[in-house]
C-alpha cells in the first residue's frame, strides 16, 4: 500500500511532502498548534507541500508567493470552500456567506450587501456615534476597576463585549461553547427580525434604517427577490462569529506585546499625546495620523493572525500551481502565521518591533502577500472596514487614557504568551493587566 501511494502520488504529480502521506490523520494530529508544526513542515518541503489530512488531499501554502498562486493567480479555482461539520447545523453551510461557494449567486448578493452597505465607508461613518459610545463604556469600565483598587482589567474579554455591542445585541451571556449555542443565537436573532418588522409597519417609513433594515429591504438585481429569513439569520450569526473573537483577540495580543515592551508602550502614548492631546475622545479621523499606531497594529497582526490559516480553500477544478498538480477537491490551506514568520522577508521574525513597518510599506489589506491577516482576492474578510476601525479605536483609546502595568505575580513569573488555537488564535492564559488613570 506505502509503496502504491508512492507511485501513485508522484503520478499524480502533486506538491511535495511529508512521504507517505499519512492515511489517518487530522488538523489535530499535527498537534495543538498546527500552524507551526505546518511552518516547520514547509522548511523541509517548500512553501507548496501536499498533506493527507483525513481521507482529503491538502495542500499547505506558507510564502507569500505561493499565497499569490492560489488567491490571485488562481483565485476562480480556490475560491470555493471546504465546510467543516458544524457548519451544517440548520442548514446553516446552504445559506452561510462563509461556507457558500463563491459561484453561488446568494453568496454574491451577501458579500455585494456588505461591500456595498454594511461595511461601505459612507455607512460606517454614519454609524461612528455608536462605536464611539460603545468605546467610552469600556473606558469608563476600565476607570471603576481602576479607582476600585486596581483590580486587573480582562483585557480580551472587555474588548470582545465592546466589538460585540457594536451590533446593539447583548449576547454576552450566550457566548459559551456550548451545544445549542446557535439555536439560542438563531432564536434571538429570529426575535429580533419580528420585532423589527413589527416596528416598520407601525411607523412606515418613519424608522431610522439600521443594519437589519437593510438587510429586509434588500432586492437582487437579478431576479427581483430579498433575502430568505434562513440567509439573514446566517448573516448576522455569521458577523457575530466572524467578527468579535478576531477583533478582541488582536488587541488582547497587541497589549500584551506593549506591556512586554515598554519602549513601544511609551512611543505609542507619546504620539497620542501629540495627536490627540487633551481631546476627551479619540476620533476615527484622527487614526490616520496614528502612524506608530497602525505599526503596531500591522506588527500584531503579523505575530499573531487571528487566523492563522484563514478559512480554509477548496480546489473546484484541477489545476496547476508552480508546476505541480492540486487536484480537484483539495482543501487549500494558507498558513497566514508562517508567511508572517518567514526570516527571508522578515528579520528578527519572533520580535516584536513595529519600527519595522516604519520603513517598509506593507499594508494587511489583500494587496502585500507579506502579512494575510484578513485574506485576499474574493474570499477577503468582507468585515475588515469594521475591524479595522474598532481595532485602532480599542487600542488607542485604552492606552491614552490609562498606564498599564502587569500584577506583581506576573511581572515576578512572566508573562505568559503562548497560544491556543480554537476559533482562533486566542493567548492560552487571558491577559490580566491593571489599569491606572492617567
Ligand atoms: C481583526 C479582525 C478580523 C480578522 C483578522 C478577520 C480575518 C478573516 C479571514 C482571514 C477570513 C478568511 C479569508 C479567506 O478565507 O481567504 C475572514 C472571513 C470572514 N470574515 Fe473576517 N476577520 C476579522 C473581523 C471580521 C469582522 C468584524 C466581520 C464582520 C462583522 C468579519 C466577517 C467575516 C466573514 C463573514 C467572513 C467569510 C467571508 C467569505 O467566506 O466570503 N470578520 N475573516
Amino acid at each position: 500500500v506505502h509503496l502504491l501511494g508512492l507511485l501513485s502520488d508522484r503520478r499524480r504529480n502533486l506538491p511535495p511532502g511529508p512521504r507517505p502521506l499519512p492515511l489517518v490523520g487530522s488538523l489535530l494530529s499535527l498537534g495543538a498548534l498546527p500552524h507551526r508544526s505546518l511552518a516547520r513542515l514547509a522548511e523541509r518541503h517548500g512553501p507548496v507541500m501536499a498533506l493527507r489530512l483525513g481521507t482529503v488531499t491538502t495542500v499547505v501554502a506558507s510564502s507569500a508567493d505561493a499565497a499569490r498562486d492560489f488567491l490571485q493567480r488562481h483565485d476562480a479555482a480556490f475560491s470555493a470552500r471546504a465546510a467543516p461539520d458544524g457548519a451544517h447545523v440548520f442548514a446553516h453551510y446552504a445559506h452561510s456567506m462563509g461556507w457558500l461557494p463563491a459561484t453561488s449567486p446568494r453568496w454574491r448578493a451577501l458579500r455585494k450587501v456588505c461591500s456595498g452597505e454594511l461595511f461601505a465607508p459612507h455607512r460606517l461613518d454614519t454609524q461612528q456615534a455608536l462605536r464611539q459610545e460603545k468605546v467610552r463604556q469600556l473606558v469608563s469600565h476600565v476607570d471603576r476597576l481602576a479607582r476600585e483598587g486596581g483590580e486587573p482589567v480582562r483585557v480580551g474579554r472587555l474588548a470582545f463585549a465592546t466589538a460585540l455591542n457594536i451590533a446593539r445585541l447583548d449576547v454576552q451571556g450566550l457566548r459559551r461553547r456550548i451545544e445549542g449555542l446557535f439555536r439560542r443565537l438563531h432564536g434571538m436573532i429570529d426575535d429580533l427580525i419580528e420585532h423589527r418588522l413589527r416596528e416598520r409597519a407601525a411607523d412606515g417609513e418613519n424608522t431610522k434604517k439600521n443594519f437589519l433594515d437593510v438587510l429586509l429591504d434588500y432586492r437582487s438585481a437579478e431576479d427581483g427577490r430579498g433575502f430568505e429569513r434562513q440567509t439573514i439569520l446566517s448573516l448576522i450569526s455569521d458577523l457575530f462569529s466572524a467578527g468579535t473573537d478576531t477583533s478582541s483577540a488582536t488587541v488582547e495580543w497587541a497589549m500584551a506585546e506593549l506591556l512586554l515592551n515598554p519602549s513601544s508602550m511609551a512611543r505609542a502614548r507619546d504620539e497620542l499625546n501629540q495627536v490627540v492631546g487633551s481631546k476627551p475622545v479619540i476620533e476615527e479621523s484622527d487614526i490616520g495620523q496614528l502612524k506608530y499606531l497602525q505599526a503596531i497594529v500591522k506588527e500584531t497582526f503579523r505575530l499573531h493572525p487571528p487566523a492563522p490559516f484563514l478559512l480554509p480553500h477548496l480546489a473546484e477544478t484541477t489545476t496547476q500551481v508552480r508546476g505541480y498538480t492540486v487536484p480537484r477537491g483539495a482543501r487549500v490551506l494558507v498558513n497566514a502565521w508562517a508567511i508572517g514568520h518567514d526570516a527571508k522577508v522578515w528579520p528578527e521574525p519572533e520580535k516584536f518591533v513595529p519600527e519595522r513597518f516604519l520603513e517598509k510599506e506593507v499594508d494587511f489589506r489583500g494587496r502585500d502577500f507579506e502579512l494575510l491577516p484578513f485574506g485576499s482576492g474574493r474570499r477577503i474578510c468582507p468585515g475588515m472596514p469594521l475591524a479595522v476601525r474598532m481595532v485602532h479605536l480599542m487600542l488607542a483609546s485604552l492606552l491614552h487614557r490609562f498606564h498599564w502595568r502587569l500584577p506583581a505575580d506576573v511581572e515576578k513569573n512572566g508573562l505568559d504568551m503562548s497560544e491556543r488555537l480554537g476559533v482562533n488564535l486566542a493567548m492560552a492564559t487571558p491577559l490580566e493587566a491593571i489599569a491606572t488613570p492617567v
